[in-house]
């Protein structure tokens, strides 16, 4: 079996009161892209806070790259390796693309090779064409792509893209597409929440289908595919 990078088990949150999470389970292996899947509310983003520690866990485990992580500073959690990039976008709109991604850098652990502006401008081509652009004047999807190139400047073993393709034009759809398996061509382990099927299909290997914090679904994104009651039943079709 392929070793796992992130492992969740019956990891159960919420906000206040209300119970979101009742024993989330999945995993992702080393170099893989997974796919969490499911309808607004079914508690994609959820699950990742849960994992990044900004929702400590109430009960449950989460192990990152050989170590248990539950209950760890968010912060701690990013320094041991584990990117996070939220749907709202983080970036300096004051500073340039090139001066955005240098505060980012922080130094490669292990042996793999440090992620340089210039390898993630051949991720992101449309980064490099707009290298001295202040952040401020560039569209949604940009922003985003460059709140995703900022995070590889981390050096990070794995990471969270939530809903990365949403409210993006098809035509940088695309470009995002591209530059997740790319990043997967370089050894990156990514966990993507995504609720169109095809942005997913046609990035990932595997996926988990969420509804009301359950799992619903966890196989081959060939078998999600061929599961027409699972995805006429929890995804927007
Ligand atoms: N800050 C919060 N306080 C209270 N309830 C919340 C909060 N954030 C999310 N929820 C609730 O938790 C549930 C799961 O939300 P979550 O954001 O994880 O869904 P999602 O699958 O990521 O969907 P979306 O695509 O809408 O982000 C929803 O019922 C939502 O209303």
């Amino acid at each position: 079996m392929a070793e796992a990078v992130l492992e969740v088990s019956g990891v159960t949150a919420g906000y206040g009161p209300a119970e979101v999470l009742f024993g989330v389970d999945l995993t992702l292996e080393r170099g893989e892209v997974a796919a969490l899947m499911g309808r607004n509310g079914a508690g994609k983003s959820t699950t990742m806070k849960a994992i990044m520690g900004m929702l400590p866990p109430r009960a449950g485990q989460v192990r990152f790259a050989g170590q248990d992580i539950t209950g760890w500073a968010p912060y701690r959690i990013a320094r041991a390796g584990l990117g996070y990039v939220p749907e709202d976008r983080r970036i300096f709109t004051d500073l340039t693309v090139a001066e955005n991604l240098e505060v980012g850098r922080r130094p490669a652990q292990g042996a793999r090779a440090a992620w340089t502006v210039e390898r993630l401008y051949e991720i992101f081509p449309n980064l490099a064409e707009m290298r001295g652009r202040r952040a401020a004047a560039m569209s949604g999807g940009e922003q985003q792509m460059l709140t995703i190139a900022r995070t590889l400047m981390g050096n990070p073993e794995a990471v969270l893209l939530d809903e990365p393709s949403e409210g993006l034009a098809p035509v940088i759809v695309e470009l995002m597409a591209e530059a997740v398996l790319r990043m997967k061509a370089e050894g990156l382990a990514v966990l993507l929440s995504e609720q169109s099927l095809d942005f997913a299909a046609a990035v990932s290997d595997r996926a988990y289908v969420i509804e009301k914090g359950s799992i619903r679904f966890a196989g081959t994104m060939a078998a999600l595919e061929a599961d027409d009651h699972i995805r006429t039943t929890y995804l927007t079709v």
